[in-house]
Parts: C-alpha cells; sequence; structure tokens
C-alpha cells in the first residue's frame, strides 16, 4: 500500500479510539518513562506536544522535567517544510493553537540548531516497523531535522502500530526504538 493509503488507514484508526483508551495510554507512556533505556536527568531530550489521537501528553513532559531533562520542543517554520525550530519547554508558560491545530510554545525559539544537544528524541509518528522505518504524516519535517543527530531516536506509537514492514524512501531516518504503551521502549532496526 502506499504512504498515503497508510496514513489515511492508521490516521482513521486514531480517529476511532475512545477517550478513555487515549487516556489510559497516555498514562501508561509516563509510566514507561521510568523504564528508559538512556538517561534522561541532566539531558536535553527532544519532544513534542500531542493534539488529537496522537499519543501523550503534556504530563509526559512535565515528567521529563521533572526528571532533570531539558525538553525542546518543535517549531514549524513559516512557508515551505524546512527543519524545525525549537523552544525549551518551560511547564509554567502557555501553549499556542498554531498551523493544522498544532500546539506550540510561545517562548522564542533557539534556532534550528539546537536539538543537536539534545541525546533523546521522541518523535511522533503514524507508525513504524522493525527495521525503524517511520511514517509520519507527510511533510518531511523530521526527516529534514534529524539527519544529523547522533540522538537516539524514539518513535512515540500505540501498539498495533509498530508494525513488520513500511514502505520507506531513500531520505527517511531510521528510527532506533520504539515506545508504546503496551510494550514501553523496544529497539528497532
Ligand atoms: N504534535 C506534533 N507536532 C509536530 C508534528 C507531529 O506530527 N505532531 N510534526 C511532524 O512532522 C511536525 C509538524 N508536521 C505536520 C505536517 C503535516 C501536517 C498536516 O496536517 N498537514 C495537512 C496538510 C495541510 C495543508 O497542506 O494545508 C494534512 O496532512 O492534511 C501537520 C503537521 C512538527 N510538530
Ligand atoms: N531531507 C530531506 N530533504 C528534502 N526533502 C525531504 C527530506 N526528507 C523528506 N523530504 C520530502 O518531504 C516529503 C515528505 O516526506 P515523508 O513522506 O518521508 O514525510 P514524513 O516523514 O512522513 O513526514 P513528517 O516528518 O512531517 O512527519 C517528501 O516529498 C520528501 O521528498
Amino acid at each position: 500500500m502506499s504512504k498515503a493509503g497508510l496514513r489515511a488507514d492508521f490516521s482513521n484508526r486514531r480517529a476511532q479510539m475512545t477517550r478513555e483508551f487515549r487516556e489510559n495510554a497516555a498514562e501508561q507512556l509516563v509510566k514507561r518513562l521510568s523504564e528508559s533505556p538512556f538517561a534522561i536527568s541532566g539531558e536535553t531530550v527532544g519532544a513534542y506536544v500531542p493534539v488529537g489521537s496522537e499519543p501523550g501528553s503534556v504530563r509526559f513532559l512535565d515528567i521529563l522535567a521533572e526528571l532533570g531533562a531539558t525538553v525542546l520542543l518543535p517549531v514549524v517554520p513559516d512557508g515551505d517544510p524546512a527543519p524545525l525550530n525549537w523552544v525549551a519547554y518551560d511547564p509554567s508558560s502557555s501553549l499556542e493553537r498554531r498551523r493544522w491545530g498544532l500546539l506550540e510554545p510561545a517562548g522564542g525559539p533557539l534556532g534550528v540548531d539546537a536539538i543537536d544537544i539534545a541525546s533523546v528524541i521522541f518523535v511522533p509518528a503514524l507508525a513504524v516497523d522493525a527495521a525503524g522505518v517511520r511514517l509520519g504524516r507527510g511533510a518531511g519535517y523530521y526527516d529534514r531535522t534529524i539527519h544529523r543527530t547522533a540522538a537516539e531516536l524514539v518513535a512515540v506509537v500505540y501498539d498495533h502500530e509498530v508494525v513488520d514492514e513500511l514502505p520507506g524512501d531513500p531520505h527517511d531516518i531510521p528510527m532506533g526504538w520504539a515506545l508504546t504503551p503496551g510494550g514501553g521502549f523496544r529497539r528497532l532496526g
């Protein structure tokens, strides 16, 4: 199946999840952080603010910060897809509704290079396969952003979204890990 067809299928399935299912999953993901195979305390960690039925929560970001991480959140640049910009997450400051319904922090962006010092990046995905191929939303923001990073790349997905094989493109950056509510951190590749 084409990437577009797969995107539609995984998105539809997410749209059918109940609120209770999503909230349970979000709480499980928070608990999984205590099992992280990498250090969080003292590290710079990339993460994202989930919108709609994306897995995760603002609480997940708060716990990362409580565990001692500096949390960077992506900001979509104006215009055509280009590398993501980054803002440090401050639990006490507000998130603003932006393009495509995304929630982004209000603070001043640190620049596209800010993510270079991250040791772990939690990456939003619709699905990921056993080799680490990630299915994103199809604008290519993350592939343009993480191609030079040495960070551990963790695709955050629901359990049924870790699949045997997805169609890959040469520009796709492989994920090293999947994080799911039921399975925790799983190595890929
Ligand atoms: N929570 C969250 N933040 C994120 C991402 C994400 O997947 N989740 N991104 C992950 O990359 C980046 C944003 N990427 C996005 C790419 C496409 C669309 C989107 O809805 N596109 C429309 C097309 C709209 C149009 O062209 O006017 C669509 O697909 O229907 C949204 C976000 C950065 N921040
Ligand atoms: N490093 C890159 N340089 C230039 N173009 C790129 C790069 N990575 C991806 N693209 C382009 O971006 C578009 C979307 O790519 P792809 O389908 O892999 O998106 P995605 O990873 O699913 O999306 P996202 O990262 O926004 O969640 C494609 O047209 C692709 O050619």
